[in-house]
């Protein structure tokens, strides 16, 4: 394959943009490939190259790129405008649909992005309970705040800065820190540190490291441990949201959390977070209580047009029950192949995201973190050139949309069986 425009661009645009980019994420040794347009499963680089995408915009475009429905929803509020500074009668109408799906969001707050949407929670949770300690996941992101970039995956695992310098000592003494699907940890670190203890906040399933699911009863013994501790428990569904399940992780597993942050598909593309719950909790937010939040662009009108547009068809064409059936059989289809491959692989995964992991099945983030993720780089590069683009880290999730087709899994399983060991 030929990147010679994307060379170019790249050798421009670090004189100007750090690594090139616009996001850690995105950067690739030696260089990222430019995105010119994308459609369906498939995104177009600068030099002409087609993939079929499973990194999908890191989650928003379940859909698929370019979805007729969700474009003409936008081109649509384009017409009128695209910025108020006033409240809309779209985020009445965005509202009224997540509350039906999410009975545990009984009040919400749109914001512009996930990590705002966290941010926001955390200080609520804060507020509400008076109380200055969190808990996270070893592992867990939660976006790019000073809160919670300890131990964090995505991104600031992928380049080596878990922990990033910048943030004073006094901000994260605040965050501990438990290994995921370890209930006796939780248990210790909250019983140690009750009298400060604010909130956990998890992303149900671990998606920011590859997905890595709960084990047993791991989230509903969670949810119990911090009910009887008085500690908030917030469910980062940023990822989860809206795919497990029409509500998210929360359905699918059974579980009422106190607050609830999503975003990704939730703005069919456009930039959205939303960060809500208890209505006891959410009322504490500024004007109606003493906890200040705000934003420009929150609840933006392309946002909310394009999120209503996504949320109707997939309750229309029950896109998620559609895609967990297909995610089953793909993740199937390459267990049968790297399955017997030595050394060892393993095919992770639940609904419409998957990762093959370079080591065995993993747990937690000290598990994945052992995982061969060299290994997994040089087979990103080789599954690059033979045009399938996945996620350029092992600490990071594929996605499936439902523009996936069968052509495409049987491409890709083609592809995994040649350039993998
Ligand atoms: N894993 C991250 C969020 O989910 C990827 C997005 C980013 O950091 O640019």
């Amino acid at each position: 394959m030929n990147f010679e425009k994307s060379e170019k661009l790249y050798n421009t645009a670090k004189t100007m943009i750090p690594g090139g980019v616009s996001s850690p994420v995105r950067a690739i040794k030696p260089f990222p490939f430019y995105t010119a347009s994308a459609n369906g499963s498939k995104i177009y680089d600068e030099d002409g190259n087609e993939f079929i995408d499973y990194c999908m915009a890191y989650g928003p475009m379940i859909l698929g790129h370019n979805p007729p429905t969700v474009k003409q929803a936008i081109i649509d509020q384009l017409d009128k405008s695209w910025l108020y500074g006033t409240p809309t009668a779209l985020e009445v109408e965005m509202a009224k649909r997540i509350t039906n799906l999410y009975p545990s969001v009984e009040m919400m707050r749109f914001v512009s992005s996930g990590s705002e949407a966290t941010m926001s929670a955390i200080r609520l949770a804060r507020g509400f309970t008076k109380k200055n300690k969190i808990i996270k996941i070893e592992g867990g992101f939660h976006g790019a705040h000073d809160a919670v970039l300890v131990k964090a995956g995505s991104g600031a695992t992928t380049h080596g800065e878990p922990n990033s310098p910048g943030i004073p000592a006094g901000v994260t003494e605040h965050t501990l820190q438990v290994p995921y699907n370890d209930i006796e940890k939780m248990a210790e670190v909250i019983e140690k540190n009750k009298n400060d203890m604010a909130a956990v906040i998890l992303e149900p399933v671990l998606g920011n490291v590859g997905p890595i699911l709960p084990e047993g009863d791991y989230l509903k013994e969670l949810r119990a441990l911090t009910a009887e501790n008085d500690v908030l428990l917030i469910f980062d569904e940023v990822i989860t949201g809206f795919r497990l399940a029409p509500g998210g992780a929360q359905e699918y597993f059974g579980i009422k959390p106190d607050l609830t942050t999503l975003g990704k598909i939730a703005g069919g593309g456009m930039p959205i977070g939303i960060f809500g719950g208890r209505k006891d909790i959410m009322e504490m937010i500024s004007p109606n209580g003493p906890v200040y939040q705000a934003g420009t662009f929150s609840g933006s009108p392309c946002s909310m047009s394009a999120g209503i547009a996504v949320l109707d068809y997939l309750k229309e064409n029950k896109v998620q029950e559609t895609l967990n059936k297909r995610g089953d059989n793909f993740r199937k289809m390459l267990s049968d192949v790297v399955g017997d491959k030595k050394p060892d692989y393993y095919v992770s995964g639940i609904s419409s995201l998957f990762v093959i992991f370079f080591g065995e099945k993993p747990l937690n983030y000290q598990d994945v973190l052992k995982c061969d993720a060299a290994g997994y780089m040089e087979f990103f590069h080789k599954m690059l050139n033979s045009g399938v683009f996945l996620p350029p880290s092992q600490f990071e999730t594929n996605f499936i949309s439902l523009a996936h087709t069968d052509d495409d899994f049987n491409k890709t399983v083609e592809a995994v069986e040649k350039n993998i060991v």
